[in-house]
């Protein structure tokens, strides 16, 4: 059934239970968690992973490379530990209830898209984005329209907004499971004669039902919508998503160690992320010193490494005498350019080259504690 923008709007914290039957009922106050404003008396910290769905392995496998395995006894038990930290409660959720929840003050800390977080979130300044880019859970929030009849020409968005055939009378018709970001962005883009719908999932079937004339949904591969005739158009990305660190700025400031287990947790996740994309690289480079070595090196544009390359005489006995003719050195280089740095470190005289995975960089303070440190007014 097709909704207007203004018939759609949920409210965040509570919603009124709707009852034909009686009047006090629907007066009856239903909240998404505590009442908030306070902060609940309990001591440990909590956790929110998302309790299934594609992003549920996903996270679990990034605590787990990061250290942080979470112990779960079954996975219909929906509180875990994770024994690296002490006083740390996991507690698996719906992404979008761990929002939600984060809002109430019944969770901490969570990891969820970008997308449900500013979905629930809406823009509450109690939400604080700890790590944007946990590097899995890609997607990208877009417009999409049928690619057949009226819309066969229409390749941007605003092409779709001066269509003739949207009126006041007959707007057009757009089906969501984003029902804050779907009315904002049209209304951010000055596009008025618009109406939403909403449905719980495979959106992608509403144009051909002739529910919808557009669909607003997530995109990744871009699969649903090429079975479905859809397209994507000009200027319809309403944001890109991927999994994030989110914490309570309330339980931050006043939540004893919340501050230091999210330190944690953030120097664990830049640690692992950064050296996921690197490899060590060990090469032997014959020289007359080391200085002159890591020139040749540097001359190099893939080889400059994290801060410049190692340089270590490698020391051999010839007649009697111990020398150093070659030197060993070892850089890190980022996986995408691998093959390029070999040709490079050949070019100036590398060889016997050593390539090992890396598991953990851990660099000077990173710059997104700093940044939630001063976001906290720190
Ligand atoms: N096709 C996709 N590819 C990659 N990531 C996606 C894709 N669809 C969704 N996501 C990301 O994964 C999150 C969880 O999506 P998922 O479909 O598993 O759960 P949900 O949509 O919240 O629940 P459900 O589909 O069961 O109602 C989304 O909020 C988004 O960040
Ligand atoms: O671009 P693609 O790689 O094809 O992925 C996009 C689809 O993935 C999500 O659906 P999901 O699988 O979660 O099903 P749902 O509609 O039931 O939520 C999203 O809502 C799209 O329908
Ligand atoms: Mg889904």
């Amino acid at each position: 059934m097709l909704t207007t923008m203004s018939q759609i709007r949920f409210p965040l914290y509570c919603c009124y239970a709707s009852s034909s039957s009686s009047a006090s009922l629907s007066e009856t106050k239903v909240l998404n968690g505590n009442p908030g404003g306070t902060l609940s008396a309990r001591q440990e910290i909590r956790l929110g992973l998302p309790s299934k769905g594609r992003m549920s392995s996903d996270t679990l496998e990034l605590l787990k490379n990061c250290q942080l395995s979470v112990k779960q006894v079954n996975p219909r038990q929906y509180v875990a530990q994770i024994p690296q930290i002490s006083n740390l409660e996991v507690w698996f959720q719906r992404p979008k209830d761990i929002v939600r929840k984060l809002l109430s003050g019944d969770l901490d800390l969570g990891i969820v898209g970008l997308d449900t977080l500013t979905e629930f979130g809406q823009g509450s300044d109690d939400l604080i984005i700890v790590h944007e880019a946990l590097d899995y859970g890609d997607c990208r929030l877009s417009i999409a329209i049928p690619q057949y009849g009226i819309f066969e020409n229409i390749n941007s968005l605003e092409e779709l907004a001066k269509m003739p055939q949207w009126t006041e009378e007959k707007p057009l018709r757009v089906a969501t499971g984003f029902t804050y970001l779907g009315p904002k962005f049209m209304k951010d883009n000055g596009i008025k004669h618009v109406a939403f719908s909403t449905a719980d999932g495979a959106l992608e079937a509403a144009p051909a039902m002739g529910i919808a004339d557009a669909i607003l949904d997530l995109v990744s591969s871009g699969t649903t919508l090429k079975e479905n005739n859809l397209k994507e158009i000009e200027g319809g990305i309403v944001l890109e998503s991927q999994a994030a660190l989110v914490a309570s700025r309330k339980s931050m400031i006043e939540r004893k160690g919340v501050l230091e287990t999210t330190h944690e947790m953030l120097e664990r996740l830049e640690a692992h992320l950064r050296a996921s994309g690197q490899f060590t690289v060990t090469a032997n480079m014959r020289g007359s010193s080391a200085e002159e070595v890591a020139e040749r090196v540097l001359s190099q544009p893939s080889l400059a490494g994290l801060q410049g390359p190692t340089v270590s005489p490698v020391f051999c006995k010839r007649d009697g005498k111990v020398s150093a003719d070659y030197y060993a050195i070892v850089i890190c280089v980022p996986k995408k350019a691998l093959y390029k740095s070999i040709q490079q470190l050949r070019a100036v005289g590398g060889s016997g080259v050593l390539i090992s995975p890396l598991t953990y960089i851990f660099d000077e303070e990173t710059p997104r504690w700093r940044q939630l440190l001063s976001k906290l007014g720190l």
